[in-house]
C-alpha cells in the first residue's frame, strides 16, 4: 500500500483555520471502501489484556545515556481486538512493538503478555513463549525460500517440537485462501500470497497475540484490503488479539483502537477509527510535516 505521507495536502500543525484542500482520492470511501463496522467488541464482555505495558522505558545507547524511544509508555490491549499503533518517523512505533512481544528488553518498566511478566524471563523461557504465545507478520514477510509454503506454515511447530498435523495445516492454508498453492514455494508466489503464508505461519501455534509490524507496507493498495480483512477475520472470527504498527490511516481504519505515539509516550487513543480521523490526528501530531 502507498504511503500517504507523500501526498498529504496538510503538511504540519498551523496556527488558525486551514483552507479546505478537497477529497483526498487515497481517504476516498468509494476507492477504498471502509472496512466492517467496528461493533464486534461492543457485544462482548471486557476481556483481560491480552498485552500490558507499566511505565516502560526504552533508551538505545551506552548506560542508557542515548535515544529515550520509549519514554513511560502504560497502556493494556485488550484481549479479542484489532489494535493499531501509529506515529510519527521515530516516535517508538516498532520499539513498542519489540518490547511487548518479548523481541527486544525494557530499559525499566514492565511489559506482561497475558498474566507473564517478560522480564522475570530468561532469554530462552522468552523464546518459548514467542514460539507459543505469539505470532509475528513482517513487512518483508520473512519466509523461507527453500521450503514450501505448507512447510513455511508448520515451521513454528516444528520449532516448537510440536506435532505437525497436515489436516491441520491443509485447514490454515485453506483459510488464508491459498488452497491449491501448498506446494509452492514463496517465489512462486505474489506480494499479496506470500503475506497470506506469512499470516498463516502466524496462526498455526493459536497464539494470544498476533504482532505486525507494517505487514501492508510493501502491497498495492488492493491487496493490501485483502491482507486486512484477513487479519481482522482472525480477530472478528477467531478471536485473536492483532497489534499492528502501521504508518497507513486507512490500514489502521480497520482496527477497533488506534494509539498514536509521539517523542517515545502515548499521545493519543482512538476508538472506531476512520482513515480521515486517523489522518487528521496524524496530521496535528506533525507526523507528515
Ligand atoms: N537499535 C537502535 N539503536 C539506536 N537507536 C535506535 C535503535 N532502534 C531505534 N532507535 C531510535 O529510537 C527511536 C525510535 O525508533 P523506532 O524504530 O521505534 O521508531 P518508529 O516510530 O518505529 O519509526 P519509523 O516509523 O521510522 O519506523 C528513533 O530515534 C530511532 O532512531
Amino acid at each position: 500500500m502507498p504511503s500517504t505521507a507523500g501526498t498529504n495536502p496538510h503538511p504540519g500543525p498551523r496556527p488558525g483555520p486551514r483552507p479546505d484542500p478537497g477529497p483526498r482520492p487515497d481517504l476516498d470511501p468509494d476507492h477504498y471502501p471502509a472496512p466492517r463496522p467496528h461493533s464486534h467488541l461492543a457485544d462482548r464482555p471486557p476481556t483481560r489484556p491480552a498485552v500490558r505495558l507499566e511505565e516502560v522505558t526504552r533508551v538505545y545507547g551506552r548506560r542508557g545515556q542515548g535515544i529515550r524511544a520509549l519514554d513511560g509508555v502504560s497502556t493494556a490491549i485488550p484481549g479479542g481486538g484489532f489494535t493499531a499503533v501509529m506515529g510519527p518517523s521515530g516516535s517508538g512505533k516498532s520499539t513498542l512493538l519489540h518490547c511487548a512481544a518479548g523481541l527486544d528488553r525494557a530499559t525499566s518498566g514492565r511489559c506482561w503478555i497475558g498474566d507473564t511478566e517478560l522480564g522475570d524471563l530468561s532469554e530462552n523461557q522468552l523464546t518459548a513463549l514467542r514460539r507459543a504465545r505469539i505470532g509475528f507478520v513482517f513487512q518483508s514477510f520473512n519466509l523461507v525460500p527453500a521450503l514450501t509454503v505448507r512447510h513455511n506454515i508448520a515451521l513454528p511447530l516444528r520449532l516448537a517440537g510440536r506435532r505437525v498435523g497436515r489436516r491441520r495445516i491443509d485447514e490454515m492454508v485453506e483459510r488464508v485462501g491459498l488452497a491449491g498453492r501448498a506446494d509452492a514455494r514463496p517465489a512462486q508466489l505474489s506480494g499479496g500470497q506470500q503475506q497470506r503464508v506469512a499470516i498463516a505461519r502466524a496462526l498455526i501455534t493459536d497464539p494470544e497475540v498476533i504482532f505486525g509490524d507494517e505487514p501492508t507496507g510493501a502491497l498495492d493498495t488492493v491487496t493490501a484490503r485483502e491482507i486486512l480483512t484477513l487479519l481482522r477475520d482472525c480477530v472478528v472470527d477467531g478471536g485473536q488479539t492483532v497489534v499492528m504498527v502501521t504508518h497507513d490511516p486507512v490500514a489502521a481504519s480497520f482496527a477497533d483502537t488506534v494509539l498514536f505515539l509521539a517523542d517515545g509516550r502515548i499521545a493519543d487513543r482512538m476508538t472506531e477509527p476512520t482513515a480521515e480521523r486517523v489522518a487528521d490526528r496524524m496530521t496535528r501530531l506533525g507526523a507528515w510535516a
